[in-house]
């Protein structure tokens, strides 16, 4: 398993650089992230967010998380104007859920793990996956879209669960 860095730690702000070349210990870092996000009961799981700073995702929305996707070089284009409200939670920013506007059918064009093209609309969780998985590879977290009061709860929140969570580790 893979460390997850978890807010506010400045390496999230870190901008990912494409992937030049889809090698063995990227096909490794994969795995190791397909396997991560699954432990965290993620559906969405970006490189950034393991300290990797490479244009990255695995997202696997699927019922017995079995059909991981993998998106490399993603770029993201909006196909309407008019956004949706999604409660949206971070594996970075542990046990804080809040609202985020964002549109609600994208398109996405990006290499698979084999270095195949896909090129698709999506919408629904999907769309609103793969833009917050966008977002982490910009250097961007989903709590920078709301108040500076919610920002400052959200630091407060995840420093009680990490500290709760490394006492459950000592014990
Ligand atoms: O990037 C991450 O941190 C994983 C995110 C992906 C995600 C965020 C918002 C909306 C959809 C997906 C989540 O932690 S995965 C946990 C989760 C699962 C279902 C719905 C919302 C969040
Ligand atoms: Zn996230």
């Amino acid at each position: 398993l893979l460390p997850i860095l978890n807010y506010p730690d400045p390496r999230l702000r870190t901008i990912a650089k494409p992937v030049k070349e889809v090698t063995a210990e990227i096909k490794t870092l994969i795995a190791d992230m397909i396997e991560t996000m699954y432990d965290a009961q993620g559906i969405g799981l970006a490189a950034s967010q393991v300290d990797q700073h490479i244009q990255l995702i695995v997202m696997d929305l699927s019922e017995d998380k079995n059909s991981p996707r993998v998106f490399i070089n993603p770029k993201v284009t909006p196909l309407v104007e008019d956004k949706q409200a999604y409660e949206e939670g971070c594996l970075s920013v542990p046990d804080v859920y809040d609202k985020v506007e964002r549109p609600n059918k994208v398109r996405i064009e990006a290499l698979d793990e084999n270095g195949e093209k896909i090129d698709e609309e999506v919408d629904g969780l999907l769309a609103v996956c793969i833009q917050h998985e966008m977002d982490h590879l910009n250097g961007v977290i989903f709590v920078d879209y709301l108040s500076r009061l919610k920002q400052t709860r959200a630091r407060d929140k995840v420093r009680k669960v990490i500290k709760i969570r490394e006492k459950q580790g000592e014990q």
